[in-house]
């Protein structure tokens, strides 16, 4: 039996980063009664291991509460959750659009921030009903009487109505479970007897079950045994099982018009499911597609290679699988002088990046290489075309360019004021252009238009360092504009080194050049010869440092019978090695790569 629209609410939280969406998630989870004490884990939404670690919210998940409001009516409540960091940006937004309402979570302590904005002025785009949540009021630094009228101040939302709540002790939750009810909308269409009409919000690949693509039904029902037809697509499938999850698992019998929920069919692969595309069945199918969503755009590529060349193989199987669950991921077979065969991926941001190599890494059990990252540059040629460069190594002979365009972004930074000097100087390095500066409260609100070849390595860590993790910042691309870049090779040994070539500013090319070369003198070990490191743009030497030779070897202390001692040193050095590359003569350790771009200002 499906349930009538009136008792439905579909909300998602959204909140700047630690602002406690996670904690509170748990608590209405539990206060609904959905989990059982003794199975909740802290966090449960936060599936992946990595998450769990990073304290990061990767992707959206959703779940199903069964509330039963003071009004003695039953209700059914589905949380969509969000993902909070930048480089996410596009799962929250299709998040959203499947939803009516959204919990606004601010911190009492520490008020409105960066991505507090961006998050909560998707909601508004999204038509959504807003209740606020000023959260951690146990905290003796909570002010959430001044919070409210931040949020009031700087959003424009009505605070009134806000719920003061503490996710952690779950004081004033249950007020949180009242104003869903009461606040936000029920959904505002589906008919159960017009033809199945769905929004595909999400899909990801089980091991048991294959992909399973979560829906969110507009009109009709879906069932078992149904043939549907993805309507952007074209391709049919046979419906084998509808469910929810509460947030497990469970099968239902068919998911109803305003409901959130799973099914699963003969799909193969995650790619054959787009997200923001309309499910119908094929024997009736709707009039009108939905509208849909713009696929999320890559926008920082780099290479990944096997240390061991004989791992490429596993590396190919083990991209095609993550692929699989992220269809934001995308790759291509890459081949490089140095590091032999490889792939060419693009990420969402710096830190999708990261959690790519890191799950490669961790769960298929693979040593890799990760090259410097690059946006994406278009070149135009003087015969007067456009070419879209991922890879510094494939950069035109410089006679046939006649301009390189390069990304920009506007950035939002809000800071206490304390640190306003520093940011101001960090932007400006990095050749910002401020577009405004104003105050919420005593911070300040910086926006800045930054090309994002100067962002995507350490910005972020530098303005945490800076602030001492105070300032928050958000991002969203806006144009192409045209830059003075050149192509800054790296040399070790005399050797060009294509994974560690960049494309940089020219006024910026000496300054980085001279860091790189620096830091790849501290990551590089001595080797039995002297290696000079060398930055180069064209032919032109720009610095320079040596490495020098190395006199003792590592088993010479080794003197006499203890072979055992000495087999170790040995081990040990060959598993030292298994993290290094070879370029010529020289090793140069896996880390050395991405260290080399994360310098200091
Ligand atoms: N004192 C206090 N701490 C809280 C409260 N709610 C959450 N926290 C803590 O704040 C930190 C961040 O909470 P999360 O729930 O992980 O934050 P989040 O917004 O979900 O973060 P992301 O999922 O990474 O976006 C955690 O250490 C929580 O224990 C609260 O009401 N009071």
């Amino acid at each position: 039996m499906t349930t009538p629209l009136d008792h439905i609410r579909n909300f998602s939280i959204v909140a700047h980063i630690d602002h406690g969406k996670s904690t509170l998630a748990d608590r209405l989870i539990q206060l609904t009664g959905a989990l059982e004490e003794r199975d909740m884990k802290e966090q449960v939404l936060d599936s992946m291991d990595i998450e769990r670690e990073r304290g990061i919210t990767i992707k959206a998940q959703t779940v199903r509460l069964n509330y039963r409001a003071k009004n003695g009516e039953d209700y059914v409540l589905n949380l969509i959750d969000t993902p909070g960091h930048v480089d996410f940006a596009y799962e929250v937004s299709r998040s959203l659009a499947a939803c009516e309402g959204s919990l606004l979570v601010v911190d009492a302590s520490q008020g409105v921030e960066a991505q507090t904005l961006a998050n909560v002025y998707q909601a508004i785009d999204n038509n959504h009903e807003i209740v606020v949540v000023l959260n951690k009021v146990d905290l003796p630094a909570a002010e959430p009487e001044r919070i409210r009228e931040q949020v009031e101040e700087v959003i424009g939302l009505d605070a009134s109505n806000a719920v003061l709540i503490s996710a952690k002790t779950g004081l004033g939750v249950p007020d949180v479970l009242e104003a869903i009810v009461h606040q936000l909308p029920p959904p505002r269409e589906g008919d159960i007897n017009a033809p199945l009409k769905a929004m595909l919000v999400d899909s990801w690949y089980d091991a048991y079950l294959g992909v399973i693509v979560l829906v969110r039904i507009i009109d009709g029902v879906m069932k078992k045994g149904q043939t549907i037809r993805m309507m952007g697509t074209g391709a049919k499938y046979l419906v084998e099982r509808t469910g929810v999850f509460k947030p497990a698992r469970v099968n239902v019998d068919e998911l109803g018009p305003g409901e959130f929920g799973f099914f699963t069919g003969s799909i193969k692969e995650v790619a054959d499911t787009r997200v923001g595309d309309t499910i119908t069945e094929d024997r009736r199918p709707t009039a009108k597609a939905l509208p849909g969503f713009k696929p999320a755009q890559p926008v920082v590529f780099c290479g990944l290679f096997p240390v061991d060349a004989a791992d490429f193989e596993d590396l190919r199987a083990a991209v095609g699988k993550l692929r699989l669950n992220d269809a934001s991921f995308s790759f291509e077979m890459e081949t490089s002088a140095a590091l032999g065969f490889g792939f060419r991926c693009g990420f969402l941001g710096l830190l999708h990046l990261e959690i790519i190599q890191e799950r490669l890494e961790r769960e298929f059990n693979l040593d890799l290489i990760a090259t410097a990252p690059s946006v994406v540059y278009r070149m135009n040629l003087i015969d007067g075309t456009v070419k879209e460069l991922h890879n510094p190594a494939d950069m035109p002979d410089v006679v046939k360019i006649a301009s390189i365009e390069e990304p920009w972004i506007r950035a939002t930074i809000l800071t206490p004021d304390d640190y306003l000097g520093g940011i101001l100087k960090l932007c400006q390095d990095r050749r910002g252009i401020q577009a405004d500066l104003s105050y919420v409260g005593k911070r300040a609100m910086l926006t800045y238009d930054l090309p994002l070849n100067e962002v995507v390595f350490d910005f972020y860590d530098r303005l945490k360092s800076i602030s001492k993790g105070y300032a928050s910042f958000d991002y969203h691309l806006t144009d192409y504009r045209e830059g003075d870049l050149v192509k800054m090779s790296i040399l070790v040994n005399d050797e060009p080194v294509d994974a560690l070539s960049m494309l940089v500013h020219r006024s910026a090319a000496e300054k980085r050049g001279r860091a790189m070369c620096e830091k790849l003198k501290e990551l590089i070990p001595q080797h039995l010869f002297k290696i000079p490191i060398q930055a180069a743009i064209g032919g032109r030497i720009i610095a320079r440092e040596t490495v020098s030779a190395l006199r003792k070897d590592v088993t010479a202390k080794c003197y006499g019978g203890d072979v055992t001692r000495k087999r170790k040193l040995l081990d040990k050095q060959k598993e030292g090695k298994k993290r290094m590359r070879q370029f010529g003569k020289v090793d140069i350790p896996q880390e050395a790569f991405i260290q080399a771009l994360k310098m200091g200002d």
